[in-house]
């Protein structure tokens, strides 16, 4: 039996359940899931990709929302009304974009990154292309990787930007790894959600790699000190010990550690007057006890 002849037909359980426009719960619920995410959707907004079928249909995160019936696939030529998540946008996802997002969903471009030169931008997209600020990949192929999202967590993160953690939590759910790109990215995606327009959600990026930045460099900057601490200070070894000795021959002897030391440029010790004293009187000792031998 074909769609159509189904179409005003009750459906056979509660026939008196109708609400106030005459029609059954059933069919109100179905006119507003082809309202809010088109004909056939299981999403509850609009959801659309460009398929260019790089990648290994099993991988493809895009490919699966197809399978789920969550995705509906566009043609080159056709234009999306709602976000276009694409390496082609210019501005970022904000929170101001929350309404387009709402009416008329998001889309993404299912292509390999490695081949974005085949990709005709100017034959898909729309009038909202935007691109996604800093946030880090959570599936198994770019775990940890920056910016480089997949299909479900580029439109998920739109979701979450734009305030509607319930629809990013929803699509990711369909993933084994899915709900861990938003607790992985939980901070910045709060970070995110508090601004307002693109200026804002990128000064909120620009202030956010500076302070990874700087706590790289205090981690480097711990690790010199942990291996200072670790190899002791090379300036106050014995030159005599080797690596391979024991740790325990590297304790100084208290006289040993309570002397101040001066170091040359180089950061070499430079020997007191009194220790070159002895040093000569040594070289001296030794060149009469060979002077002995030979004689
Ligand atoms: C290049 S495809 C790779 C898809 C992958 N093969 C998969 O399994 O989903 C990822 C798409 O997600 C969107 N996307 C991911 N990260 C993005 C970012 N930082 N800015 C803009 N769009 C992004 C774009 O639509 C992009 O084309």
């Amino acid at each position: 039996m074909s769609k159509g002849k189904n179409k005003n037909r009750e459906p056979r359980g509660d026939r008196s359940a109708k609400g106030s426009n005459g029609h059954s719960a059933r069919q109100n619920h179905k006119r507003m899931e082809m309202k809010q995410g088109g004909e056939g959707s299981k999403f509850p907004v609009k959801l659309a990709m460009w398929d260019f079928d790089h990648c290994d249909p099993k991988r493809c995160s895009g490919k699966k929302l197809e399978r789920l019936g969550l995705i509906k696939s566009l043609r080159v030529g056709q234009k999306f009304q709602g976000i276009v998540v694409s390496p082609n946008g210019n501005g970022v996802v904000c929170p101001n974009d929350r309404a387009i997002v709402e009416e008329q969903g998001a889309s993404v471009v299912e292509c390999s990154w490695a081949r974005l030169d085949e990709v005709p931008f100017n034959k898909i997209g729309g009038k909202h292309e935007r691109l996604l600020p800093y946030l880090v990949a959570a599936n198994q192929v770019n775990y940890g990787r920056p910016w480089k999202l997949n299909c479900v967590e580029a439109l998920a993160a739109c979701f979450a930007i734009v305030g509607r953690m319930d629809w990013a939590s929803e699509l990711l759910s369909h993933f084994s790894w899915g709900p861990s790109f938003l607790e992985l990215n939980s901070e910045l995606i709060e970070i995110y959600q508090k601004c307002t327009d693109a200026q804002s959600v990128k000064d909120a990026e620009t202030a956010w790699l500076a302070k990874i930045q700087q706590e790289v460099e205090e981690r480097k900057a711990q690790a010199k000190t942990d291996d200072i601490w670790m190899t002791g200070n090379v300036n106050r070894r014995d030159a005599s010990i080797s690596e391979s000795e024991d740790c325990s021959d590297l304790v100084l002897s208290e006289e040993e550690d309570s002397k101040t030391y001066r170091y040359d440029s180089l950061g070499n010790i430079i020997a007191s007057e009194s220790e070159e004293e002895t040093q000569s009187d040594t070289e001296e000792e030794e060149l009469n006890d060979r002077h002995a031998d030979e004689t």
